[in-house]
């Protein structure tokens, strides 16, 4: 990009020369880097930026062995730390004017003829003054949400990413006109999945990627170095008065070096996004339930822990709603067994359950040809309890599962009835927590929906057992193996959804006439 220089009277006596301009006091020192010239064995100078003794910079992150990585991906898949840094800016330089060239004795004829038919190059603007080339634009870092990303993994193998430095003005004697197009450098894009918050290393929110596509500048590449041109004294005072914009830092110094980019530790953290959670046990069942009622291929097997990392399919929308059925269609999301303890550390541990954060109804499996399904039930429930109480005013469906199992069928009636015990009729909202994610309206059991305006804190919530939070929305006893009652459930599913969704848009609209 070229910009409009004026050339202030120290730079311009014929006596400066680049030597002294490198040199001389007069060179801009950046404050979290500090260039510096050396010269390399042919007397040539040449430019490098190197690490200030003064200013501690950001440690690089290590990248993670990719064999534990393919060991254990599980505990890698949804956090990373990088470092990126955006590229620095291109120098300037010192151009001579098309005049000076001519006048070189040592060049022919011929060379006169092509000096001066590139003098007619050098661009000026309307007001007569001449445009010279700037360094270019260092690259700037951009981190955007692509839905072909499913996990942070890769970025664990590559933490550090450097945006491309913007090209230097070449030596003096090249135009304007073969300059402006290709200095600046290519801004680095990082692709991640939707869902990933990005925040500076233990500091602030930086963005929310949410949606496809959402992307946020973490890192602005360094400005290029502006050019000056070498003439003699009368000519300079013609060119002075032509010119009015003056680039100066803030000690009066021209800025020819071009600027050095930003370098930042960023957090990466990713949180599904989907619709509806399903949480249970270990071997309940909820993968198998995730493959029946939808088009997703998660494995399945009889034991533990067999999902790993979230699963995610996409359920259709109800044929019987006609034309509205797209918007009962809803992304689901298979978590891994939650165990007792989980929220110490247990099993796969706590990590997991904040991909729940986003979701707007939970569907809670129950394998009921276990040994004790009320007390499984129950357990799943505390261990959500202590990991976030919030969690508990998430409307819910409960699957009794495996009814094809004789021993199930024979639990199913006071099972049901058991749970329905747990739980009140007072219902809360997360109107006013620290998230728009969490503002929910959770149903009653007759459909109704309260909202308390006070936020509760969660330390009050803590206090309070899992009797004290709402019941599910619907019980039903299905095999989703063998197909049995899937179809009911999926209607009790896409009730409650249905029903969150305008509670959801009830206190949306109620937020806004408040605003
Ligand atoms: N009999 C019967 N078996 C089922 C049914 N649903 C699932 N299973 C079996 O239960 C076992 C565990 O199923 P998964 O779907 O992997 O269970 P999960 O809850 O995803 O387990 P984790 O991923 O370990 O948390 C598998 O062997 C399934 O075939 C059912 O309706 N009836
Ligand atoms: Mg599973």
């Amino acid at each position: 990009m070229a910009t409009l220089v004026s050339l202030p009277s120290a730079y311009l006596t014929p006596r400066l020369t680049i030597d002294k301009l490198f040199f001389g006091p007069l060179l801009p020192i950046s404050t979290s880097t500090k260039h510096n010239w050396d010269l390399n064995k042919s007397g040539k100078s040449r430019f490098c930026t190197i690490k200030s003794r003064l200013t501690t910079r950001t440690k690089e992150s290590p990248s993670t062995n990719p064999d534990t990585l393919l060991k254990e991906p599980h505990k890698y898949f949804d956090q990373v730390i990088i470092t990126i840094r955006s590229g620095d800016g291109g120098h300037g330089a010192i151009l001579t004017m098309p005049s000076q060239q001519r006048a070189t004795k040592s060049q022919g004829k011929h060379d006169n003829k092509e000096k001066s038919k590139k003098k007619l190059s050098y661009k000026r603007d309307f007001d007569g003054s001449l445009i010279l080339p700037v360094g270019g634009h260092g690259g700037d870092v951009v981190i955007y949400a692509d839905e072909g990303k499913d996990t942070l993994l890769e970025l664990h193998k590559k933490s550090r990413h450097n945006a491309k430095r913007g090209g230097n003005v070449a030596a003096m004697g090249v135009l304007t006109s073969q300059l402006r197009d290709g200095l600046a450098a290519p801004n680095l894009r990082i692709p991640v999945p939707v869902g990933t918050v990005v925040k500076r290393k233990r500091g602030k929110l930086l963005a929310d990627l949410k949606q496809p596509g959402d992307e946020v500048l973490v890192a602005r590449g360094g400005q290029g170095g502006i050019s000056l041109i070498e003439m003699p004294e009368y000519r300079r005072k013609k060119l002075m008065s032509l010119t009015t914009n003056v680039m100066r830092d803030e000690s009066d110094k021209v800025l020819v070096l071009g600027q050095p980019g930003e370098e930042v530790s960023l957090e990466l953290i990713l949180r599904v996004v989907a619709d509806v959670g399903l949480i249970g046990l270990p071997n309940a069942g909820k993968s198998t339930l995730l493959a029946a009622i939808t088009l997703a291929k998660p494995d399945i097997a009889d034991y533990p822990f067999t999902t790993l990392m979230p699963n995610l399919g996409r359920l259709d929308g109800d044929p019987d709603l006609g034309p509205g059925q797209y918007s009962s269609e809803a992304t689901l999301a298979d978590l891994p067994g939650l165990i007792e303890g989980a929220h110490l550390g247990k099993g796969l541990g706590r990590n997991f359950l904040r991909h729940l954060r986003r979701t707007r109804l939970l569907v809670h499996v129950v394998d009921a040809s276990g040994d004790d399904p009320l007390n499984d039930y129950i357990t799943v429930r505390e261990e959500l309890r202590m990991y976030n109480p919030n969690y508990l005013e998430r409307p819910y469906v409960v699957v009794l599962n495996k009814i094809d199992l004789p021993k199930a069928r024979d639990k199913l009636p006071h099972l049901t009835e058991e749970i329905l015990k747990i739980g009140s009729d007072i219902v809360h909202s997360e109107l006013g927590m620290s998230s728009r994610d969490e503002v929910q309206s959770l149903p009653t059991e007759g459909g109704e929906a309260t909202t308390l305006s006070s936020a509760i804190s969660v330390e009050d919530k803590m206090d309070k057992g899992i009797e004290d939070y709402p019941r599910p929305a619907a019980i039903v006893g299905v095999s989703v193996l063998k197909g049995i009652r899937v179809n009911d459930m999926l209607k009790e599913i896409r009730a409650a959804l249905r029903k969150c969704r305008d509670s959801n848009d009830a206190l949306e609209l109620s937020a806004r006439s408040r605003e």
